[in-house]
C-alpha cells in the first residue's frame, strides 16, 4: 500500500519520512494554504531525498494544485523535480486528460471531496483520464489538510477502475479502524502527523508506521 504524507515544506522532515518508510511525499503550491512551497523550495527538499536502497528510486514527488493553469503545473513539475501532480480543486476531466497527455510521465491524481454519498458519482468520469484518485473530506472552508474524516462505511462499495488513496482525517489513531473497513491503494494523512501546518510531526510518522506493521500482523489489509 503507497503512503503518501502530505504538506513537507522542511528539507530534513521529508528525507526523515522518506526513511521511515513513506512512498511519498506530497507538497502544497496552493498559495493560500499555510502549508505552501514554492517550486524552489520543493526542489532544496527533493535534493535532500534518499534513494531507496531496495529500488535504487527516489520516493514519488507528488504537487498538490488547486485551479492551477497547464503552464504553472508544467513548470513547477520541471523546476521542483515532481513525478506526480494531485488536482485538488474543480478540474474537469478534460483538463486532467490535458495534464496527462502534456507531461506524459507525471502520475495524475484527481482529488474528490466528498460532501455526500452522491459524490462518488463523480469519479466515473475521471477513470480514463488520470491514473489514480483520491478522496478526501469535504470542509466549507478549506480545500485540504482539514483533519475532517470521511464517512468511511459510505464508501465501502466504492470500487473504482483505477487506484484510489483514502485521506481526510487520517492519524496513526484511526488508522487501524479505517483499515480495517477499506482497502485503499494507498493513504494520506497530513494534519494528522503534524504540530503546525507544515511542520511534520516525526514522532506521530513513525508510530502511524508502526501501526501499518500492526495492520500487517493481525491480517487487516
Ligand atoms: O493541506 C493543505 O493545506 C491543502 C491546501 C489546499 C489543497 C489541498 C491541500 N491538501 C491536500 C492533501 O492531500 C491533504 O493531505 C489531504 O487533504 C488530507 O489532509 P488531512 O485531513 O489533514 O490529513
Amino acid at each position: 500500500m503507497r503512503v503518501k504524507i502530505c504538506g513537507i515544506t522542511k528539507p530534513d522532515q521529508g528525507r526523515a519520512i522518506a526513511e521511515l518508510g513513506a512512498t511519498s511525499l506530497g507538497f502544497i503550491c496552493v498559495p493560500v494554504s499555510p502549508r505552501y512551497v514554492s517550486a524552489d523550495q520543493i526542489r532544496q527538499v527533493v535534493e535532500q531525498l534518499p534513494l531507496n536502497p531496495q529500488t535504487g528510486h527516489l520516493v514519488d514527488r507528488i504537487g498538490v494544485f488547486a485551479n492551477a493553469t497547464l503552464a504553472e503545473i508544467s513548470q513547477v513539475v520541471a523546476i521542483a523535480g515532481l513525478n506526480a501532480v494531485q488536482l485538488h480543486g474543480a478540474e474537469t476531466p478534460e483538463f486532467c486528460a490535458q495534464v496527462r497527455e502534456t507531461l506524459p510521465d507525471t502520475e495524475v491524481i484527481k482529488a474528490l471531496r466528498i460532501k455526500t454519498a452522491a459524490a462518488l458519482q463523480e469519479a466515473a468520469a475521471y477513470y480514463s483520464h488520470v491514473h489514480t484518485l483520491l478522496l478526501d473530506a469535504y470542509h466549507p472552508g478549506m480545500l485540504g489538510g482539514t483533519g475532517v474524516t470521511l464517512d468511511w462505511q459510505s464508501l465501502q462499495q466504492f470500487a473504482p477502475a483505477c487506484p484510489w488513496f483514502l485521506a481526510g482525517g487520517l492519524n496513526p489513531d484511526n488508522i487501524i479502524q479505517a483499515l480495517a473497513q477499506l482497502q485503499p491503494d494507498g493513504i494520506d494523512l497530513s494534519s494528522g502527523v503534524e504540530r503546525s501546518p507544515g511542520d511534520k510531526d516525526l514522532a506521530q510518522v513513525a508510530q502511524l508506521f508502526h501501526q501499518l506493521q500492526q495492520t500487517q500482523k493481525i491480517g487487516v489489509s
